[in-house]
């Protein structure tokens, strides 16, 4: 199977509302694929999907066997009072030493937060170790559902930067969901729109000119995506390893996670 994940006439139900519908859906190895569409309009339900913890009403999703799933939901609630640090989190939960935990912060730009307790983050500080978590499980696929609620705008940017730097030096997949409509055309290979039913979907560029698009988000993020776009669209080949084919042969960048010495595991 060439396909990560791949679902096939997706129906799913909440109680009597069909909330998805005949939905045809794959990512394949090395692909950014960001889902956009109206609050409500299925996003997370269809990344649950996929993930496997919601159950088709009909049709099926087939996942290849062994992926390892780097998830970040849209909501985690953290009870004030529980007394549980960034460094346990982040062997939560599979155990990982110290140096692998200390370089995944280091890589999501928050540094030396190992013993501030988790219910103490701001919320940009949350997502970003939330993320960190994802890549300490060596994903093939990072499934990201609204990763930059909470972070400002430079802060949204600095995060897709990443999330591309992740996908070229390891190769894995990216499924997000997300809001950031200019940014996401910027960055993503691929955008599925969704309102219930699959409405459109390729390349950013088809997206944004379609009707389908159009008719739900209108054109006001049309500057913003058209500076986005001509910022992207230079020649990758010459940025040290940050090109896009996805099919292109990741073996000489090591894995940002891996690098590490694990000598000193204290958890
Ligand atoms: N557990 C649930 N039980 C019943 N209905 C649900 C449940 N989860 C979601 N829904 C409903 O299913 C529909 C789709 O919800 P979903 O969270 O997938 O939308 P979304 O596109 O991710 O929205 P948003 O952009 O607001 O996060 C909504 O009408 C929502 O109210």
């Amino acid at each position: 199977m060439n396909s990560l994940i791949k679902a096939e006439n997706l129906s799913v139900r909440h109680g009597d509302t069909v909330v998805l519908s005949g939905v045809d859906f794959a990512i394949r190895k090395g692909e950014i694929v960001t889902v956009v569409g109206p609050n409500g309009s299925g996003k997370s339900t269809l990344i649950r999907a996929l993930i496997g913890l919601e159950a088709a009403a009909t049709g099926r999703v087939t996942r290849s066997p062994g992926l390892a799933i780097g998830y970040v939901p849209q909501k985690l609630h953290i009870d004030a009072g529980l007394p549980l640090t960034v460094r346990r989190f982040l062997s939560l939960p599979r155990r990982v030493c110290d140096a692998a935990a200390e370089a995944a912060l280091t890589r999501t730009g928050v540094p030396g937060l190992g013993t501030r307790p988790l219910a103490r983050l701001s919320g940009g500080q949350f997502q970003r170790v939330l993320l960190a978590r994802a890549l300490l499980t060596r994903p093939d696929i990072l499934i990201l559902d609204e990763p930059t609620q909470g972070l400002d705008q430079p802060g949204t940017a600095a995060f897709y930067h990443l999330i591309e730097e992740v996908r070229a030096e390891t190769g894995a997949a990216v499924l997000m969901v997300s809001h950031d409509l200019h940014v996401v055309m910027a960055a993503s290979d691929r955008v599925v729109c969704l309102n219930g039913h699959i409405c459109c979907e390729g390349a950013p560029k088809v997206v944004s000119a379609a009707p389908e698009y159009r008719a739900l988000f209108g054109l006001g993020t049309g500057g913003a995506f058209a500076l986005y776009r001509h910022m992207h669209d230079h020649d990758h080949e010459a940025d040290e390893g940050h090109g896009h084919d996805p099919s292109a042969p990741h073996a000489a960048h090591p894995h940002p996670l891996h690098g590490p010495n694990c000598t000193h595991d204290h958890v």
